[in-house]
């Protein structure tokens, strides 16, 4: 495999966001104009998208990933273990390498090779991605790496090995080998999005499970904050094309040159959760503002209702600095859920963004601002959908799952 490309630093006519090499940070997006609350600061479609699981197959169209209507479905021609909502999808088919593995004695190799949901997952990562073109697998090693997993929780030799067995030889790439495969798997824990199950009325939300997950490029480049300044939005069930883009949409207005930053969790995580898991997984201290305040807490204040282990994606993590410093909230707009709160500066953000639907902690995001400029006032949940008023924020009901 050739080198990787290197990400351009400018940004593109029209494009809201920039790259800039940020110290001790890596590359992150920085505002290249003044953005307004509710904007969509980008909307990208995946370059790689592959099922979560085995058993997701049977739920969802193998090439749009929306939930399969009942009756109708159209099975995969060459494997027939994959299914498609339409014949256009069926057209677009699914990646190659993982039909092979798929059709491989009818299924029963493959299913033996990954008899877990933790196998299955990056084995079907690495049949996807070693199904793309050359230029669009060499993007994916352009990403940052996860560091690596502690001893014992991903075999990456065995999952090469399997993907070796599974796949015809005159179907793998060049540059097929263990190191790739080692680096691929470094960019998926690193940088893939979950596409969640649809939520539906009443289900728990604990239980919602990835449907799929994807990798986009350019929101990779999104470094995370515990005070985020922009979430991102999956409607992967809605009709039309781009069902699968991520949308992500400014919190509130953001300066021109702040840099933007999503969460890599939910936003209710406790302080020695979210350095534990920012540690581990993305191989970085954050030392946001939010945990400059939260590591002068005594443990026992550190106290956390929510449900940490719940996270809505997989992704990305490293160092501190850029010109933010902050995430623009407190300086913007008073309210009284901050006045006077020197333990929990941070509540206002918490009572503002935080979803309130019980057991949620999705985070809520303004719409997007009218084709006028006006704005919407009205709140939409990444992850259960719930549509709130601005005016219906209740402070002190806000707050109930939050780390105080
Ligand atoms: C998905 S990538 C984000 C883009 C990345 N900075 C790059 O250069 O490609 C995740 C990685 O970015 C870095 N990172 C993300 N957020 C950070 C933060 N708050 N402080 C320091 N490093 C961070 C970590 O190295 C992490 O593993």
């Amino acid at each position: 495999m050739e080198s990787a490309p290197q990400t351009p630093t400018t940004a593109a006519a029209g494009d809201v966001l920039r790259v800039a090499d940020l110290p001790g940070r890596g590359r992150g997006l920085v505002a290249a104009r003044n953005v307004r609350e509710g904007e969509v600061l980008l909307s990208e479609p995946p370059v790689l998208l592959y099922p979560s699981t085995l058993s997701s197959l049977a739920s969802y169209c193998s090439a749009c990933f929306r939930s399969l209507p009942a009756a109708a479905t159209t099975p995969c021609a060459s494997c027939r273990a994959a299914a498609f909502c339409f014949p256009a999808c069926a057209a677009a088919s699914h990646p190659r390498l993982l039909c092979a593995a798929l059709s491989h004695g009818g299924g029963a190799a493959l299913a033996a090779a990954a008899p877990t949901e933790a196998i299955q997952e990056p084995l079907l990562f690495l049949l996807s991605a070693y199904s793309l073109p050359e230029p669009t697998l060499r993007s994916i090693l352009s990403l940052s790496s996860a560091p690596p997993p502690p001893p014992g929780a991903q075999d990456a030799a065995g999952l090469h090995a399997a993907v070796a067995a599974l796949a015809p030889p005159h179907m793998l790439p060049r540059g097929f080998s263990a190191d790739l495969t080692a680096a691929l798997l470094a960019k998926d824990r690193g940088n893939s999005f979950a596409i969640m199950e649809p939520y539906r009325t009443g289900m728990s939300l604990e239980l919602l499970k990835a449907r799929a997950y994807a990798v986009y490029p350019r929101a990779s480049l999104f470094n995370h904050d515990c005070l985020p300044n922009a979430c991102h939005f999956d409607y992967p069930d809605r009709p039309g094309p781009g069902n699968t883009d991520i949308v992500v949409r400014a919190l509130h207005d953001i300066p021109e040159g702040r840099e933007v930053c999503i969460s890599y969790f939910a936003a209710n995580w406790r302080y020695a959760d979210r350095q534990r898991r920012l540690l581990e997984d993305y191989g970085f201290r954050c030392e946001c503002d939010r945990c400059q305040v939260e590591s002068q807490w005594k443990d026992d204040d550190d106290d956390n209702n929510g449900d940490d282990g719940d996270d809505t994606m997989e992704e990305e993590g490293e160092d501190d600095a850029g010109d933010r410093g902050d995430d623009g909230m407190e300086e913007e707009e008073g309210d009284d859920a901050t006045d006077g709160d020197d333990d929990f500066p941070h509540a206002y953000f918490f009572v503002r963004y935080l979803c309130d639907n019980e057991g949620c902690w999705g985070m809520l995001a303004p719409l997007p601002p009218s084709p006028n400029g006006d704005l919407s006032h009205v709140f939409e949940c990444n992850l259960c959908g719930k549509l709130r008023k601005e005016e219906d924020a209740m402070p002190d009901e806000g707050t109930s799952g939050m780390v105080h």
